[in-house]
């Protein structure tokens, strides 16, 4: 295998305000974590390209904004994405009792109904859980996603959020196409001066 990209996926992460989902972005992404996150305003937008059981995928991961009044642009954050990553607190009931509301915008404007879905319960390095693990995992059955616990601040559960999602979006057919391959856009050197002579040589 060389360094060729099999396919872009777009990837959004949603749920509610301060959930983590910009710090679940950062530390895919970056390998880091900022105990003061700043508040997301619109929607942020980062790119990465991961290996997954030996092919390389790009993400373009859009982090949402959680608070309503920053969410001007939502359809256009929603338009042709292949994944969602769904994201509540575990230490806040509030959070998790919204997903239904982010489901349901998914259903609203997502342009692509076998989108892959993974629902996250992140800040489990914390004490004061209100959630457990199962409560997540019912939600998840219930709802045919894909589910796993995190904490952005320790890494754990992160990696495999994005990775499981990617999967997902792999094995859906129909959900996503390949990159063009260079080889096959750009003729070969040989190619062309066979083309040039056929096509142009004969008439001289
Ligand atoms: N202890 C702990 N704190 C976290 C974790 N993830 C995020 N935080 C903190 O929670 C706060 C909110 O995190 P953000 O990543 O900004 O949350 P958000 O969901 O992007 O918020 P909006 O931009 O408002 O939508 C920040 O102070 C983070 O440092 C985690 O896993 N554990």
């Amino acid at each position: 295998m060389g360094d060729d990209i099999l396919a872009t996926f777009k990837i959004l992460i949603i749920g509610e305000s301060g959930v983590g989902k910009s710090s679940l972005m950062l530390r895919f992404v970056e390998d880091n974590f900022d105990a003061d996150q700043s508040i997301t305003i619109g929607v942020d937008f980062k790119t990465k390209i991961v290996n997954i059981d030996g092919v390389n995928v790009k993400l373009a991961i859009w982090d949402t904004a959680g608070q309503e009044r920053f969410r001007t642009l939502t359809p256009s954050y929603y338009r042709d994405a292949q994944g969602a990553i769904l994201v509540y607190d575990v230490t806040k009931k509030n959070t998790f009792q919204k997903l239904d509301l982010w489901l349901n915008e998914l259903e609203i404007y997502g342009t692509r109904p076998s989108m892959a879905k993974m629902v996250v319960g992140n800040k489990i390095d914390q004490p004061n859980r209100e959630m457990s693990r199962d409560d997540g995992f019912k939600f998840a059955k219930k709802h045919r996603t894909l589910f796993v616990e995190t904490s952005a601040k320790t890494s754990e559960g992160v990696k495999s959020a994005f990775e499981e999602v990617v999967r997902k979006i792999m094995e859906t057919d129909g959900l996503w196409d390949r990159n063009p391959r260079s080889d096959t856009v750009n003729l070969r050197e040989e190619d062309r001066s066979q083309s040039f002579c056929s096509s142009f040589c004969s008439l001289l």
